[in-house]
């Protein structure tokens, strides 16, 4: 028999690919089932049909549906296929010829909470693949005080709301048209938008109670229709392409491939080109299978297999050799061209979804191709070098290449949406490598700076532990309490701090004398390690006679060795008190009346 996700007459018109996206727990699943749900009823002219990681609402469907909003006379496109994974991992794996796969998508955002980390990030996709998008403004069913309308359009359940509800919803909706607006889109309630390519249409809708949903489903049809006829004219005859959903094992079949066919057909015994991990696999069709109808399920028996199909449409592929296949790879059916032309091209795909490696940089795993893609574009915004990018869970390989960087704060691994092995976690501490994995691209970005970050700061305080830093203090007259072995006075620290351990000295002619070393610091009869700047202690200073090396009355200071100096004028003086910085800055200027390249 012939599967086909087209009920058109029009045979070189494919149905356009629909992905919902969205935060978690705003309801993409519940909106889809709702979507699939809702078509199911009645069933007389056609029904959806559910495909491998994708359902098909052919166009009778959604104007019955949509009742009076659609006129099925408008349109000659077939329906629209609705990919079952939602996210936007699922979105980002799904390229097509370096495109996104998806020629809509849906962002449900929930009204009750706004936008969310995972919202602006499928913004984000959405804007750097070019991907024209609604906005379902879901769960409108929780506004308090809403009167429910069953599966009723917008118009029909407003009118039903008291004003309060209305003007409440309202309030949640211009928010979400607010947040719209922060990410650089225009948009308004979809029956305000006049040209959905210069605004974005935002539709109120519930997935439990079905509100709005006709309305929904109304304005993909016709976006569809008005702004990419075009792009789903295609030879539906011609030799299948399309992309890796999944690679899974089953049971009976061994490794398959789950295929959103996005182009031509696809028959068993097709001659294919799949994109590998290792290397491209050319392998031949044994079996496309798809879903049993519901009715016809039995435990055993999950598949039944088909003879033919067409794009749009998802299928799983059995064939031998799909072990190494890649989710996100292109699948492409040679048909009477020459393979190596068509492994070429597929090569070509790959290459072209390739991320720029550095030699030195972190390494990146990503759970698809598309995903990876989508990491590397962020790293290289956030100016973080890649020195590995692959496709797979984090595995101990992973933590080797990792350790070969030299920079420290390139040791690092970032994982998106994907498991690390236990081994590898071991391995990890061991070797000092840093993972980090995350189900939000931005988010894992924003981790590993913030690592970087840290550790830079570290890093400084590590330097500033290790290095003088500049004080000038002054003996007090009449406060000589011992005069050598050490010498004990009592001092005023007239700028910076004053440490134990530090070598002192005197200015004479610009240069300083070196006269001792403080050894230690006691204020009112208590050992202190360090003093402040306007503060009296006594000091025990190793080296100096008082009355011969140095006088009461008498300036010293901090003997700051000029490496020190310099490290703290160049790198540290931001991060030094005011006092401080005064004192260094006379210590320099003294030492540069003598050699002007003093500390520089
Ligand atoms: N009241 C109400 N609840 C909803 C609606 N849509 C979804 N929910 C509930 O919100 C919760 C999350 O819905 P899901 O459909 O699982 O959300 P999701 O976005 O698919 O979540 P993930 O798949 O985990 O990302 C579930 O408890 C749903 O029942 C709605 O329109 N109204």
């Amino acid at each position: 028999m012939s599967e086909q996700a087209n009920s058109s007459t029009n045979q070189n018109l494919r149905t356009p690919i629909v992905a919902v996206l969205g935060h978690v727990d705003h309801g993409k699943t519940s909106l889809l089932d709702k979507i699939r749900g809702s078509t199911v009823i009645e069933g007389e002219a056609g029904a959806i049909t559910q495909h491998i990681g994708a359902t098909a609402v052919p166009l009778d469907v959604v104007s019955q549906v949509a009742g009076g909003l659609v006129d099925p006379t408008e349109f000659d496109l077939p329906g629209l296929l609705f990919i079952d994974t939602p996210g936007h991992h699922s979105f980002t794996t799904l390229r097509a010829r370096g495109g996104a796969l998806a020629d809509i998508a849906i962002l449900v955002v929930d009204v009750n909470d706004g936008f969310q980390p995972q919202t602006e990030e499928a913004i984000r996709i959405l804007k750097e693949t070019g991907t024209p998008f609604v906005v379902a403004a879901n769960k409108i069913d929780t506004v308090p005080g809403w009167n429910p309308q069953e599966d009723a359009p917008v118009q029909q359940t407003y009118e039903a709301q008291s004003d309060r509800v209305r003007q409440s919803l309202d309030e949640e909706l211009y928010r979400i048209i607010g947040n719209l607006s922060d990410e650089g889109f225009s948009s308004d309630l979809y029956w305000r938008v006049q040209d959905f390519r210069a605004n974005i249409g935002v539709i109120p809708v519930s997935a439990k109670t079905g509100e709005g949903v006709p309305d929904l489903l109304t304005v993909l049809m016709g976006l569809a229709q008005r702004y990419m006829k075009e792009d789903m004219e295609i030879n539906l005859a011609g030799p299948g392409a399309g992309t890796v959903l999944e690679v899974k094992e089953e049971q009976g079949y061994g490794t398959t491939i789950d295929v959103i066919l996005y182009d031509g057909t696809i028959r068993p015994g097709d001659t294919v080109v799949v994109g590998g991990g290792n290397d491209t696999i050319v392998t031949e069709v044994r079996a496309l299978l798809k879903p049993k109808a519901l009715a016809e399920m039995r435990a055993e028996k999950r598949f039944e297999q088909v003879d033919e199909l067409r794009a749009a449409s998802g299928v799983k592929i059995a064939a031998p050799d799909l072990d190494d296949a890649m989710a996100g790879a292109p699948v492409r059916v040679v048909g009477d061209r020459d393979v190596d032309d068509v492994i070429e091209e597929v090569e070509a795909e790959l290459a072209s979804a390739q991320v720029e490696t550095e030699e030195e940089g972190v390494v990146v795993k990503a759970d698809t191709l598309g995903s990876l893609e989508a990491m590397a574009n962020a790293l290289e915004a956030a100016e973080i070098p890649v020195m590995r990018a692959e496709v797979g869970d984090i595995a101990p390989r992973d933590i080797a290449v990792a350790t070969t960087v030299n920079d420290e704060s390139h040791r690092a691994i970032l994982g998106f949406n994907v498991d690390v092995y236990p081994d590898a976690e071991q391995r990890a501490e061991e070797k000092g490598v840093h993972l980090f994995t995350n189900d939000v691209i931005y988010q894992l970005v924003d981790d590993y700076d913030t690592f970087v970050e840290e550790r830079e700061r570290e890093q400084r305080e590590a330097v500033f532990d290790n290095i003088m830093r500049p004080a000038r203090f002054q003996i007090l007259q009449d406060h000589v309490f011992r005069q050598n072995d050490p010498a004990v006075v009592g001092v005023e620290v007239l700028s910076g701090t004053l440490k134990r351990n530090t070598p002192v000295g005197v200015f004479e002619g610009n240069d300083i004398r070196r006269v001792g070393t403080v050894k230690g610091i006691q204020d009112q009869g208590e050992d202190v390690d360090e003093v402040r700047a306007g503060e009296r202690v006594s000091v025990s200073i190793d080296g100096p006679t008082i009355g011969r090396d140095v006088d009461e009355g008498d300036e010293l200071w901090v003997d700051l060795p000029e490496k020190h100096a310099k490290v703290l004028e160049q790198e540290l003086l931001e991060e030094i008190p005011m006092d401080e910085r005064e004192a260094l800055h006379m210590f320099l200027e003294t030492h540069r009346k003598r050699d002007p390249f003093w500390g520089k």
